[in-house]
């Protein structure tokens, strides 16, 4: 067997490997030597990990089992040191000897660390595999303030997930808009202006002549003299091929390791691939050339007819969720290029596409990127601007893009994967999911970002055969979800439970105790003005405004805004706990005063006294807002979280949502308040508040996901009611916001409640929604006929 030796245990090279045993499974006998101790893994995904929520388990791209299963013999953690291209045999710095008949080298790059005085200390890294990735989410914990040197996109990520680890972030960069490799201006500009709002503040225009501290970072300074301070440094200026090994074996190179079209070093059996190599004076740092390379390269090496590698155009996606960024190809304009551009700056949607001679070369999308892949094939093939004007007409608007795009349309950048070859695998293999498709093309395996196509792809070609296993009906009369109910209701104007069920051909006459609910609260939700409440259609506790107990008696919460409350009212809920003979006067988990066993009849002369609102403790409604003691008398308070928790509850008082809608409001990231399991979480830092949303601290524990932070007290009234309504808007009846979040994505909810316009219309929903509130106990008592027939024709002392 021939001896095959991989330098590199990373993304190229395993591809290439990959690829070699599709071609000739059991020709070779291969070694791959890694210098990381673990398998080949998602590089991609580390901006992921960086945000904590993402483990090495979940980004490994190849098991262990993977190269036992196909007779790999894998040195993980083992450092090739020298290559001997005479005797054709690799040394490791474990004193290693391996022979090879074939060599192939895939060392990728290295961050390159500005040459600066303090560029050494503690505190300054990259960011380039699992390791820095465990130090930074590690130095999180102990320190506040990073600074991320570079405003490309690998800064941007590292900049998005220090954020989202808690820590302030200051951005540097040399050029005077961000991106500026892959971004003009205009795009660029939008981007920052959206980057601002998430958090991270910039320092554009800037050079870095020097990292301060002792043996520690303690700040960096610029060329204008100028400082600030910090306590994580992370240098994202760009990489450098890892080109050493090579260099010292002999082998020619450059910036990177010089190779042919068949991907072939200086040295007859040495091959390389991947980001350590140049190829027509071009090095990449994506991986969808590198997996061109490798496919050509293991054609090569199994001795099969190919055309060799041509290089390659690229197009680039920032990871940041909300913000959608496009580029592709060349983006600069000439005075020989023409160009198309759309700017719609209401909705800040940027659209530019580059032309030369009357071809595509090169576009920039901001704020909409849905058209990003089929515009990257009309790129690369360098369509005629008719071609792809044409390919708009006869679009129907609601039509998915995928059946628009022509079979050679590539689907997935990162793996090369067209339309054809994905429709053919599940004509021929019978492919039915995602997963069989990302297992079977390798479509949606690397940066994830065309799995949306994929799945349009999936339904397109399987039509009713299509089953995402998601739909679940409302209940058994019905074979519409809670999706498509809503969607029919506002679709045909339905303004009635009654309407809604015959006009949907409801198989049951009155529906049931799962429908009816349901469809009271859209209705109410889609017309929040004109909708009149079926309070037959609520829950009982809803009906009669407390808490049904074990023992027929009801429970009685009034609302204290913040968990405040003060001597006059504790006086009143003392004389009605004694007169009313309560059970036990007990504190609930969100600060609340709650009166247990009271008789159904007393409840609306135990209302009348107290004199305070409904605490609504039986509501599918915001229920609580808890707040910690604050910057008043705390001594680690940096805010006033008691004045923003009670302008938080007196805001969103009995507004009605899917489920229960739990808040905390805390000062600082201690958290006393326990935002991060709540519905929404609000933490206050130096001048800054960030907005957690979709925790839960019951029965389906979750933490809460970072949405936003912000600056002033009105941004968390804002960004809350966009929050919230747009979780009025597209959760399902009983769906808590945890499960919603889970579902839609954090990344999604970003996007929509990022959006100016968007977050603008959302809250004028919102309002008109709380424009109609009417405090429930209140209006119990002025209502005759609800005291006769809810509370057993009492009469009112
Ligand atoms: C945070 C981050 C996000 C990214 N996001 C994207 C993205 O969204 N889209 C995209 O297309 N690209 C993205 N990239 C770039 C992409 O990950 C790289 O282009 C790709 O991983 C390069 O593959 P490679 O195999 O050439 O190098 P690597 O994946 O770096 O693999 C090289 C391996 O060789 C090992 N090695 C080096 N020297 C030796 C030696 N002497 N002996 C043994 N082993 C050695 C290294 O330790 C490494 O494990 C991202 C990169 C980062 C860091
Ligand atoms: N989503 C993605 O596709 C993705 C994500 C992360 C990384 N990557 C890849 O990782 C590699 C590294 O990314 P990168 O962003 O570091 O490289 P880059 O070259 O794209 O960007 C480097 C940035 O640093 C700036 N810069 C250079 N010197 C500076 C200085 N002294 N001070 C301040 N700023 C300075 C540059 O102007 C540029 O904006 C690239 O190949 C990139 O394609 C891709
Ligand atoms: S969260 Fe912070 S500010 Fe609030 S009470 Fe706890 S320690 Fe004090
Ligand atoms: S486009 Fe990145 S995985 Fe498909």
């Amino acid at each position: 067997m021939k001896k095959l030796v991989l330098i590199g245990n990373g993304m190229a090279g395993i591809r290439t490997i990959e690829e070699i045993l599709k071609l000739l499974p059991d020709y070779f006998d291969i070694t791959v030597f890694g210098k990381e101790p673990y398998p080949n893994y998602n590089r991609i995904q580390l901006s992921k990990v960086l945000q904590g929520n993402t483990e090495l388990k979940d980004i490994t791209l190849n098991e262990w089992q993977w190269y036992e299963d196909h007779n790999i013999l894998l040195y993980p953690g083992e450092t090739v040191v020298k290559i001997d291209k005479k005797r054709q045999l690799v040394y490791t710095d474990k004193g290693k000897e391996a022979p090879f008949d074939h060599l192939i080298i895939a060392t990728g790059s290295t961050p390159f660390i500005l040459p600066i005085p303090g560029a050494d200390k503690e505190g300054v890294t990259g960011f380039r595999d699992i390791s820095d990735c465990e130090r930074m989410i590690k130095e999180s914990d102990k320190y506040r303030h990073a600074t991320v040197i570079g405003g490309g996109i690998l800064g941007l990520e590292a900049a998005r997930g220090l954020l989202n680890l808690g820590m302030d972030v200051d951005v540097v960069e040399l050029s005077d808009y961000l991106m500026e490799a892959q971004l003009d201006r205009t795009a660029g500009e939008l981007l920052q202006e959206e980057l601002e709002r998430q958090g991270m503040q910039f320092h554009l225009n800037t050079q870095t002549v020097e990292v301060l501290g002792n043996e520690r970072v303690t700040g960096v300074k610029f060329k204008n003299g100028n400082t600030i301070a910090t306590d994580l440094v992370v240098m994202a200026v760009g990489i450098r091929p890892n080109v050493t090994l090579a260099q010292e074996a002999g082998l020619v190179v450059n910036r990177g390791i010089v190779v042919n079209d068949y991907m072939e070093t200086s040295s007859a059996n040495i091959y390389a691939v991947g980001e350590c190599v140049e190829h027509n004076e071009r090095t990449y740092g994506l991986v969808a050339p590198l997996y061109e390379q490798g496919q050509v390269l293991a054609k090569q090496i199994c001795g099969m007819n190919h055309q060799g590698y041509k290089g390659s155009i690229v197009s680039t996606q920032l990871k940041v969720s909300g913000v959608d960024v496009f580029s592709a190809g060349v983006i600069k304009e000439t005075p020989e290029t023409k160009v198309m551009k759309v700017f719609d700056e209401w909705q800040k949607t940027y659209k530019k596409i580059v032309i030369h001679n009357g071809r595509l070369i090169g576009a920039v999308l901001y704020g909409d990127t849905k058209e990003g892949t089929k515009l990257f094939s009309y790129i690369k093939k360098q369509a005629s601007v008719e071609d792809y004007l044409a390919s708009w007409q006869n679009t129907d608007e609601e039509e998915s893009i995928v059946a628009t795009m022509s079979d050679d349309e590539i689907i997935c950048g990162c793996n090369g994967v067209s339309k054809g070859a994905i429709v053919k695998a599940i004509k021929e293999d019978g492919l039915t999911s995602l997963e069989e498709v990302k297992n079977s093309t390798n479509a949606a395996r690397s940066c994830g970002q065309c799995k949306g196509m994929v799945t349009d792809l999936l339904e397109l070609t399987l039509g009713d055969d299509y089953s995402d296993n998601s739909k679940e009906t409302i209940c058994g009369c019905t074979d519409l979800s809670h999706e498509e109910v809503v969607a029919e209701i506002r679709q045909k104007g339905l303004t009635l439970t009654k309407e809604v069920m015959n006009v949907l051909d409801w198989k049951t006459e009155e529906g049931c105790s799962k429908c009816r609910p349901a469809l009271n609260y859209y209705l109410g939700m889609i017309h929040p003005v004109d909708y009149k409440d079926e309070r037959e259609s609520r829950f009982v506790n809803e009906r009669l405004h407390a808490n049904i107990q074990k023992d027929g008696t009801y429970s009685v919460v009034p609302r204290m805004y913040g968990g405040v409350t003060n001597a006059k009212d504790l006086r009143k809920i003392a004389d009605v706990a004694e007169k009313y003979n309560v059970g036990m006067i007990k504190m609930t988990g969100g600060q609340r005063i709650d009166l247990l066993g009271i008789k159904k009849e007393d409840l609306p002369n135990v209302w009348k006294e107290l004199g305070m609102p409904s605490g609504y403790a039986y509501g599918k409604s915001v229920r609580t807002v808890k707040t910690c003691v604050g910057a008043q008398f705390c001594r680690f308070g940096t805010q006033d979280s008691v004045g923003m928790g009670i302008q938080l509850e007196k805001k969103f008082e009995g507004l009605n949502t899917p489920h229960k809608v739990k808040m905390g409001v805390s000062a600082c990231p201690r958290n006393c308040s326990e935002g991060s399991v709540k519905d929404v979480g609000v933490v206050g830092l130096d001048g800054v508040w960030e907005i957690y949303v979709g925790g839960n601290g019951g029965t389906d524990l979750r933490q809460a996901d970072l949405l936003v932070r912000v600056k002033t007290e009105e941004e968390v009234l804002s960004y809350t009611a966009a929050f919230l309504q747009y979780y009025r808007e597209n959760a399902s009846y009983l769906e808590r916001t945890s499960k919603f979040v889970e579902r839609v994505g954090i990344e999604q909810v970003q996007k929509v409640v990022m959006n100016e316009a968007l977050r603008h219309d959302l809250n004028q929903r919102m309002d008109q929604a709380l424009s109609v509130y009417k405090e429930p106990w209140d209006e119990a008592i002025e209502n005759q006929k609800t005291l006769k027939d809810l509370y057993q024709n009492i009469t009112m002392k």
